[in-house]
Parts: structure tokens; sequence; C-alpha cells
């Protein structure tokens, strides 16, 4: 990427006690693209976090936010940030605009019409002159998104930014999160130990574990036809042993079996070939199901099958 990184991680690393909790973490985040923070409980996300934005010292290491070190200059640092944590605070008892008005005044140059402009930009322009208390779930987290947006940060956090929204409000926070990531051109960084919500919303993925990074995804979108990606195919047939024997002449990795089943992970162009020969050797299939392999399977091959939460 030709532009200039918004954040810098360099060896980052954070002992507590005697117990290492980050270790010589280091990566580079773009502006506009939306980026997965991926790992299990106690992976190291939060104490990443609150080093980025300044809340704790490194042990060693640099941070550098726009080019601008975390430690030695935490104020001109930290304006370029904007932070939702996992439920935006909101008085309740006051319009959107009330809200935003507040947050307004609370830092240096935020215009009416800055104000307006996040409002459209979440698409709150009906809503706005209403309590919160009237909103939905989903509309508070876009009112969130825009107070964090007033004062034109570079990167936005979100920590766990979709719970308790429903698979359709979670569609709808990710189509904004992405206009705005375009719009804006923020670096939306997205902390979360849930797969799913990490794999609908992000352009790329960094998996943490036990604070280290130990992998990085770069989520393909419509470049990918379904060919080309590899698939995890699960077949039910009898008896699974002589087909197994075949895999193996084969050279297919086998990922799972039980006394029932297997599953593998082919190319969808070379099923019909191992079809052909499963039956020419007299084994029945009663089913075959393809998935495409999801974030959840490449997490599980980096971390040696040991899953989040
Ligand atoms: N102040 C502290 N003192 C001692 N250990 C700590 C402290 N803060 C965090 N830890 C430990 O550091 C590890 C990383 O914690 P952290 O909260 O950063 O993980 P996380 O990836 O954010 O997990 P979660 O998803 O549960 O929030 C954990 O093992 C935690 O117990």
């Amino acid at each position: 990427m030709s532009k200039q990184p918004v954040v810098q991680l360099d060896h980052i690393t954070k002992v507590i006690g005697n117990k290492t909790i980050i270790d010589q973490l280091s990566f580079e985040l773009f502006p506009g693209e939306v980026v997965g923070f991926l790992g299990p409980n106690g992976a190291g996300k939060t104490t990443t976090i609150r080093m980025i934005v300044g809340l704790m010292a490194p042990t060693a290491g640099e941070i550098l936010i726009q080019g601008i070190d975390v430690q030695q200059d935490f104020e001109k640092a930290i304006s370029h940030v904007g932070a939702i944590v996992e439920n935006p605070e909101l008085y309740k008892y006051m319009s959107g605009y009330k809200n935003l008005l507040h947050y307004a005044r609370m830092v240096d140059g935020v215009t009416e019409e800055r104000i307006d402009e996040v409002i459209e930009l979440v698409g709150l322009q009906n809503r706005i002159e209403q309590k919160v208390s009237t909103y939905s779930l989903g509309m508070r987290q876009r009112l969130g998104l825009a107070q964090a947006l007033l004062h034109r940060p570079s990167l936005l956090i979100l920590d766990e930014p979709t719970n308790g929204l429903d698979p359709a409000g979670i569609r709808e926070f990710r189509d904004y999160l992405r206009m705005v990531a375009d719009k804006e051109d923020v670096c939306v960084l997205v902390s979360s130990h849930l797969l799913s919500e990490i794999e609908l919303m992000c352009d790329r993925t960094l998996i943490i574990q036990s604070g280290k990074l130990i992998g990085e995804k770069q989520i393909q979108k419509e470049e990918v036809t379904a060919e080309a990606k590899k698939q995890i195919v699960q077949f039910q047939v009898n008896p699974v042993e002589k087909a197994i024997s075949i895999l193996q002449l084969q050279k297919i990795v086998l990922l799972y079996s039980n006394q029932t089943s297997f599953e593998i992970e082919i190319e969808r162009d070379n099923v019909p070939k191992l079809v052909k020969n499963l039956v020419a050797e007299d084994v029945s299939i009663f089913a075959v199901e393809t998935r495409v392999k999801s974030l959840e399977d490449e997490f599980l091959e980096i971390t040696g099958g040991k899953s989040v939460d």
C-alpha cells in the first residue's frame, strides 16, 4: 500500500509482574481499511488497545499514530483517535442531536456543519431530534459511531461492536462502517473474539494469541471466484475405511472422519473425479456437502486446533 500508515506498532512488549502479556508485537494499519483484531479471551487485545490509546505504557517498543509517538506526545497522538467501547455512552433522556452537541463542545473545532455531516453519514437525519431512549440498539450504535467521528479521527477503534445486535443489525452496521472508512479515509480497528463478526466486517484480520501475532489474513472479496476457493467437503459413505484408503492413494488430506463420514479439503474441480473413483471401488455415497473454508477453519489451523472461547 502506498499510503502512510495511520498506526505503527514496533516490537511492543508488555510485562506485568513477571508475565509477558504482549510479546514483540508489530503491525501497521492504513487509512481506509477495516481491520479485525481477533483472538481468544485473554489473548491480549484489550491490553494492546489500551497501549495504542495511551492508557497503559508499553514495557518496550514504540507506538506511532500518524507518525506521533504516543508516549512522547500523548495529546497530539490521541487527537487522531476515536473509540467506541462495547456500549457507547449516551444520555438516553436527551435527543441524539443533543448528545452529539454535548460531545462536540468537549472537543476543539467541531462545527455544526460537522455535526450534520456525521448525522448524515450514519443515516440518522430523520430520528436525530428524538430521545435516545426511543432508539433501537442499532441506532444507538450508529449514534456512537457518529460521536466517535466528530473530531475527524484517522483511527477508529471498536471493541466488540455488534454485541447484542441481530444478524440484520450486524449487516447494517457493517455497511455503515465500510462507507465511513471509504468516505472519511479513516482506519477502523475492530476488536473481537467473534470470528463471524470479523469475517463479515473486515478487509484484513490480525490474529493474536498469547500476546503474539500468529497470523494475518487478507479477506478476499469478489475477485476470488467460488471455483478457485479451497473447499471443505463432507462425504457420508459406507464403508468409510475403504474410502479413506482411496483418499490416501490420491494424497488427499483427511481433516476428520467418524464411522459414517469424512471431511477433506479439496478444490471444487476435483470433486467429480473423487466421486467417480469412490463409486468405482464400490463405496456407497449417501451425501456430499460442500462449504467454503471459513475464517474459523483458518483460525483453527493457525492456532493448532484451539478454538476461540
Ligand atoms: N493488570 C493486569 N495484571 C495482570 N495481568 C493482566 C492485567 N491485565 C491483563 N492481564 C492478563 O493479560 C492477558 C491479556 O489480557 P487482555 O485483557 O488484554 O486480553 P483480551 O484479548 O482483551 O481478552 P478479552 O477478549 O477477554 O478481553 C490475560 O491473561 C490477562 O489475565
